[in-house]
């Protein structure tokens, strides 16, 4: 059974100014311990994807969703706002961009920590929270833990507290982690050790992962399987390899022609309303 299967995903936004068609039938799947890269340039559709696997779109007034999310077997739209809630932070996590913004600036780690870990464990005294910190904080190579979880994020780098964030996001350990472009807001170098040491843990705890990325470098590293997201379709599946080697749809290819080097930097506007883009989907045979 795949950990995270999305049919036929659509989403609209209501706006003064009329509908916004967003998502138009997407279909996605994750299977156990897989990690999979969902790709496309700025306002594909992406991030929406992602905030509606983590549940934070169903209830926003003025969006409309159709189509199916399941998430090991149950699915989300039938779920209640707290049971959606409850798997949040518990079996599905997500790192971010920017790690300052889902680290809260007033409360120190160790108390965030804390949090997270009573979403599994309520109740959790502050003696084994702290124990149960340390040992993760070691695992994401933090050699002075009681330094960091007595400490407030402003006052660790940016690197630090990305490493922290991959901590709390796999505190509970998760079955499915969304990582959203991880580590884009800080330097190559430590972006390149975040994506490492992120790979490290999900393999090691069988975690599934949909990697949310513009750069197709980093997927080509990262990701077990590629879907390549256009204006809110998918234009192209397939292993990494298969799809990096020999791809099959012109948008995918002009994403390539496009590619910024290994060192990140930004994504070259890709021309608009190029008619070559509309072409049919793009599925590599070999799924495994
Ligand atoms: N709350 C909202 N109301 C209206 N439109 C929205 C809303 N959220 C997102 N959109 C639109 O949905 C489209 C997809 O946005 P999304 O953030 O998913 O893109 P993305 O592929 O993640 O881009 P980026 O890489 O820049 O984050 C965009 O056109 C965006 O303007």
């Amino acid at each position: 059974m795949s950990v995270l299967a999305i049919r036929d995903l659509t989403l609209s936004f209501r706006l003064w100014s009329g509908p916004v068609e967003v998502l138009h039938g997407i279909s996605l799947s994750i299977a156990r311990g897989e990690r999979v890269a969902l790709v496309g340039e700025s306002g594909s559709g992406k991030s929406v994807t992602a905030r509606i696997v983590l549940g934070l779109l169903q209830d926003q007034s003025g969006a409309r969703i159709g189509g199916r999310v399941e998430f090991q077997g149950r699915n989300l739209s039938g779920m209640s706002a707290r049971e959606r809630r409850a798997l949040r932070g518990r079996d599905i996590s997500m790192i971010f961009q920017d790690p300052t913004s889902s680290l809260n600036p007033v409360f120190r780690i160790g108390g965030q920590f804390r949090e997270v870990l009573a979403r599994a464990t309520p109740g959790i005294s502050d003696t084994k929270a702290r124990a149960t910190a340390t040992g993760l904080l070691e695992e994401v190579a933090i050699h002075d833990p009681a330094r960091v979880l007595d400490s407030y994020p402003f006052q660790l780098s940016g690197g630090m507290n990305q490493r922290v964030m991959i901590a709390m996001a796999l505190a509970n350990r998760p079955s499915l982690l969304l990582a959203d472009e991880p580590g884009t807001a800080l330097d190559v170098t430590v972006q390149a050790q975040t994506l490492d040491l992120m790979r490290t843990l999900v393999d090691d705890h069988g975690t599934s992962v949909l990697f949310i990325s513009h750069n197709l470098g980093v997927v080509r590293e990262f990701a077990d399987r590629v879907y390549v997201i256009y204006r809110g379709r998918i234009v192209e599946e397939g292993p990494t390899r298969a799809v990096f080697e020999h791809p099959g749809h012109p948008y995918t290819r002009a994403l390539m022609a496009a590619q910024p080097n290994l060192t990140g930097g930004g994504l070259p506007r890709i021309p608009e309303r190029d008619p070559s883009f509309l072409a049919p989907l793009v599925v590599h045979g070999d799924r495994t």
